[in-house]
């Protein structure tokens, strides 16, 4: 998947809701594309999609140009999108597979084979001929998953396909991302807004902010940058004494006690501010390091100075 200069303004809008965006995502990679809300994500996947037409930029899915090429890039693609409905309610999870195995010009046999081995895999092969409507929120994601992986495409656009799953659902689901994309070579590019999705699953992870992209690295590569500098924490007794705190520093208070937490790029600074907590009598129960998860890295990312 090759996106660039990619630019979207809704409208007569002057403000572009995706500026300038390239991406490059390898064949058989997990993508993640993150941001908080209204920063141009679910803009890039429909333009992706050809849901949606950008206002300029250049889009190839498998090779095959969005726009010029639009009846074959099409085909390299299954997609699910964010809070739309993404299959029939008053249809069957079969008759749903079908129809969309139709859609893609499969023929009857096989789109039937397809569907049996999708829903056997995902767990709703017994309860393949009961109303989509009167499934769970669970089963439904799982369905549109399904229905958009039944003409096998070798690409996968997934927009938080586990929002409002509870641990199971989002277990499955999880478990299918990375068969795709280890065992069947399948790319997949995700948002999501679960860190824990993303640490887990994608390989790498592009953060887009005001639709521009501030970062786009292997998940590793961002993690460890941030690891260079350790954040620590130093536990008291009561309430926080009068003292400087290094910068960057804040404090909070939990049941009687106040947790001091930052990021140093030198240990010593941590001791000497143990010794300045010291002196002001208080009593220091634990100092503690911490690993930055992604959601640290993630949450520093976006709320670094916007640009202009
Ligand atoms: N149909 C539309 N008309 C005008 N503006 C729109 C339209 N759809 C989205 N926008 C604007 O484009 C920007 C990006 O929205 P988008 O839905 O792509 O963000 P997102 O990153 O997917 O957010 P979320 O995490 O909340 O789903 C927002 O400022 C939004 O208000």
């Amino acid at each position: 998947m090759e996106i660039s200069g990619l630019t979207k303004k809704y409208g007569s809008s002057d403000v572009a809701s995706v500026d300038n965006v390239s991406l490059s995502v390898p064949p058989g990679a997990v993508f993640g594309f993150l941001g908080p809300n209204g920063a141009g994500k679910t803009t890039t996947i429909k333009i992706l999609a050809g849901l949606l037409a950008a206002t300029s930029g250049r889009t190839l899915l498998n090779g095959y140009d969005v726009t010029r090429q639009r009846s074959a890039a099409m085909q390299q693609f299954g997609a699910v999108l964010e809070g739309s409905r993404n299959v029939y309610w008053t249809l069957s999870a079969w008759q749903n597979l079908l129809y969309f195995g139709r859609l893609k010009g499969m023929r009857g046999a096989d789109a039937r084979a397809r569907a049996e081995e999708l829903l056997t895999g995902l767990g709703l092969w017994e309860r393949r001929d009961e109303s989509v409507g009167g499934y769970s929120r669970g089963m439904q994601q799982k369905v549109a998953v399904a229905a958009a992986l039944i003409a096998d495409p070798p690409i996968v656009l997934l927009d938080e396909p586990t929002i409002g799953l509870d641990v199971e659902a989002t277990r499955t689901v999880m478990d299918w991302i990375r068969t795709l994309s280890r065992d069947r070579g399948k790319t997949v590019l995700l948002t999501t807004h679960q860190m824990n999705v993303v640490e887990e699953l994608c390989d790498r992870v592009a953060v887009i902010r005001e639709g521009r992209v501030i970062a786009d690295l292997p998940t590793e590569q961002l993690l460890s940058q941030f690891r260079e500098r350790d954040k620590y924490e130093v536990r008291i007794e009561g309430e926080l004494p009068e003292l400087t705190m290094p910068s960057g520093f804040t404090a909070s208070s939990v049941e009687g006690a106040t947790i001091i937490s930052g990021r140093v790029a030198d240990p010593q600074e941590i001791y000497a501010l143990v010794d300045r907590l010291r002196e002001q009598r208080a009593v220091v129960q634990s100092l503690a390091q911490v690993q930055p998860d992604l959601e640290d890295v993630f949450m520093g990312l976006i709320k670094g100075p916007a640009h202009d």
